[in-house]
């Protein structure tokens, strides 16, 4: 595998001020054009916040196995709970991932019409039975939430659209919160098998945290592999496939995988993917003579779905084999 060089990304600052739209929307613009992934600071989520969602997940991974399975992946169609060690390859030409992972969802009520009625991604979560948690992921989840659609006003600043034009777009998104822990990479490990294998994530932005223990690569343009340092506290976002789609690729979303060098690693994703009947359309200000649309619309349900069949589909082979 080759080297990876550490270089760091650009920032966006989100702290308020004057004319601080505008600021926000050409730090945002050039970043994922250029880059597909930066740096957010001046977020406002509180380090106290951050630092109980750390040590309440890593109480969850430290559970026997068989209490994390009792919220197993398996027993929701809705893409929510406990993925296993291996359970998943986010590079489906390589091995299984060296990690385990906690999807949580839009918090739905059992009787939440939209759940009744089997929507697509309309589905209960699933809670470890540790006290105070499902708070504590719950308030992160919102005020992440809160953060994406902060970015999302830069975009569509950006991109010549009203400051508002993703707000109904993201109301009821198919976000997840997704804890992840991948223990220290093992010498038994498998040839190309990592912590998270090479991909480009699916919704529209991703808000990672990371301990300081580090692993996360991010490929260039060029090709190359560059690492990033890790900065605890501080948001690492990137662009995913649907809001490049959206742009008709005027922005960027870039391959990322995780290899960990060190001791466990921790780190709290949240992946913004719109409302499903969102439609996914190339953005008009997108689409000029010299750049006509490249993608038929389509929903947000669909995309999503054709997106995570595939990442699963790999597991279901590797099951029946
Ligand atoms: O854990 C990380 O640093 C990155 C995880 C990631 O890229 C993903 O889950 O999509
Ligand atoms: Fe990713």
């Amino acid at each position: 595998m080759t080297a990876a060089k550490p270089e760091s990304l650009p920032i966006v600052d989100l702290t308020p001020g004057p004319d601080a739209d505008q600021r926000i929307a050409a730090e945002i613009g050039r970043a994922a054009r250029e880059v597909g992934f930066f740096f957010v600071t001046g977020h406002g989520i509180p380090a106290t916040l951050i630092e109980e969602v750390f040590s309440e997940s890593a109480r969850f991974f430290a559970l026997p196995e068989a209490a994390k399975l009792k919220q197993s992946i398996r027993h929701s169609p809705h893409n929510r709970g406990y993925v296993a060690m291996q359970g998943e390859s986010l590079d489906p030409s390589q091995p299984a991932d060296l990690k385990e992972a906690f999807n949580i969802g839009l918090d739905l009520a059992a009787d939440d019409p939209r759940v009744v009625a089997g929507e697509p991604f309309r589905g209960v979560n699933l809670w470890p039975e540790i006290v105070g948690w499902r708070d504590t992921m719950l308030t992160y989840f919102d005020a992440v939430w809160s953060v994406g659609r902060r970015l999302h006003r830069g975009v569509a600043i950006d991109l010549g659209l009203a400051p508002d034009h993703f707000e109904d777009k993201l109301d009821q998104p198919m976000a997840t919160l997704r804890l992840l822990h991948y223990p220290p990479q093992p010498s038994s490990a498998a040839a190309g098998q990592i912590g998270a294998g090479a991909h480009t994530d699916y919704g529209d932005v991703t808000l990672l945290l990371t301990d300081e223990v580090g692993g996360l690569e991010v490929q260039t343009r060029a090709g190359d592999w560059i690492t990033v340092p890790p900065m605890p506290g501080t948001f690492v976002c990137n662009i995913g496939d649907c809001l490049m789609r959206w742009t008709n690729d005027v922005y960027v979303s870039t391959p990322h995988r995780v290899i960990n060098r060190g001791s466990d690693r921790y780190s709290v994703a949240f992946f913004l993917d719109p409302n499903p009947d969102a439609s996914i359309a190339c953005l008009p200000t997108c689409v000029t003579d010299e750049r006509p649309a490249r993608y038929a619309p389509t929903t947000g349900a669909a995309y999503l779905a054709d997106r995570l069949a595939r990442t699963y589909d790999f597991l279901d082979k590797a099951a029946d084999a």
